[in-house]
C-alpha cells in the first residue's frame, strides 16, 4: 500500500477548499480533512487587547483531534474511507494507493502536522482581493467591523512568517490565476507523483 499526504494551505479565502474539492473529485481513493472543522467553541476563544476574538491562531483549533484523524487515516486509509462511506469494497489490495488532502489556513504552522506532508501547496492572493473575498463570506460568528484590517490580515502576515521559518518545501500558488489553471497545475503535479509511486511499486 502506498500513501500520499497533500497539504493545501494558504491565506483565508485564497481558494483552499475549491482546490481541495476539485482534487478529491479527480483523485481515486482520496479524501479531505479540513482544518476549519476543528475550531473551538466561540466561548473558549479569548479576545485580544483590541477586543478581537483570536480565531487566527493554532490555540483556537483542536489540533490534537485533527492530528488523531490524520493518524487514523495513515494507519488504515481503506478503513478510514469505508467508515466515511467513500468506498464500497470491503477489502483492499496491496498495490492500492491512497491520497489524503489536508486543507487549512494554519496547517504548516503546526510542526507535527507539517512533518506528515509529502507535498505542500500554499495559495496566496493580495490584500485587496483577500479583503473583498472575505467580505462576501459569513463565518460563525460573523466578522465584526474592522476585523480584517485590525486582526485577520496582520495575523496572516505573522503566521506566514512563522510558517516560512518552519518549512521551506512549499509550492506557492497564485490564487489570482483562473481557477481552471490553478486546479489543473496542481492536479498534474500530484498525478505525476502518483504515477511515480505506481511505477516504483511495480519495480520493487
Ligand atoms: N482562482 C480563483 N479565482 C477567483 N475566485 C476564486 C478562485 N479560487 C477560489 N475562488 C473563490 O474565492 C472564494 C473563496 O474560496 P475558498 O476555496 O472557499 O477559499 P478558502 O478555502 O481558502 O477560504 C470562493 O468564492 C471561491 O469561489
Ligand atoms: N468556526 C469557524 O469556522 C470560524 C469562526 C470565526 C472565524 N473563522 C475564520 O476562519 C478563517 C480560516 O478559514 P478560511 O481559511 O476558510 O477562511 C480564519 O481567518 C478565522 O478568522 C472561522
Amino acid at each position: 500500500m502506498k500513501t500520499i499526504i497533500v497539504g493545501v494551505g494558504g491565506v483565508t479565502n485564497g481558494g483552499k477548499s475549491t482546490l481541495s474539492q476539485f482534487l478529491h473529485q479527480k483523485i481515486h481513493n482520496s479524501c479531505i480533512i479540513a482544518q476549519d472543522t476543528y475550531f473551538k467553541d466561540d466561548f473558549v476563544v479569548p479576545v485580544d487587547s483590541n477586543g478581537f476574538k483570536q480565531y487566527d491562531t493554532l490555540d483556537a483549533l483542536h489540533m490534537e483531534e485533527m492530528m488523531k484523524e490524520v493518524c487514523s487515516w495513515k494507519k488504515d486509509p481503506h478503513e478510514f474511507l469505508r467508515r466515511r462511506g467513500l468506498i464500497a469494497k470491503d477489502s483492499s489490495t496491496d498495490d492500492e494507493l491512497y491520497v489524503l488532502i489536508v486543507e487549512g489556513f494554519l496547517i504548516f504552522n503546526h510542526r507535527p502536522l507539517n512533518e506528515m506532508f509529502d507535498m505542500r501547496y500554499f495559495l496566496e492572493i493580495p490584500y485587496d482581493v483577500c479583503k473583498m473575498r472575505r467580505s462576501m463570506r459569513v463565518y460563525a460568528p460573523p466578522d465584526p467591523p474592522n476585523y480584517f484590517d485590525g486582526y485577520v490580515w496582520p495575523m496572516y502576515l505573522q503566521n506566514r512568517e512563522e510558517m516560512e521559518r518552519i518549512t521551506s518545501e512549499i509550492v506557492f500558488l497564485d490564487g489570482l490565476k483562473p481557477k481552471d489553471e490553478v486546479l489543473a497545475a496542481v492536479y498534474e503535479d500530484i498525478h505525476k507523483e502518483i504515477a511515480r509511486l505506481q511505477v516504483l511499486s511495480f519495480t520493487t
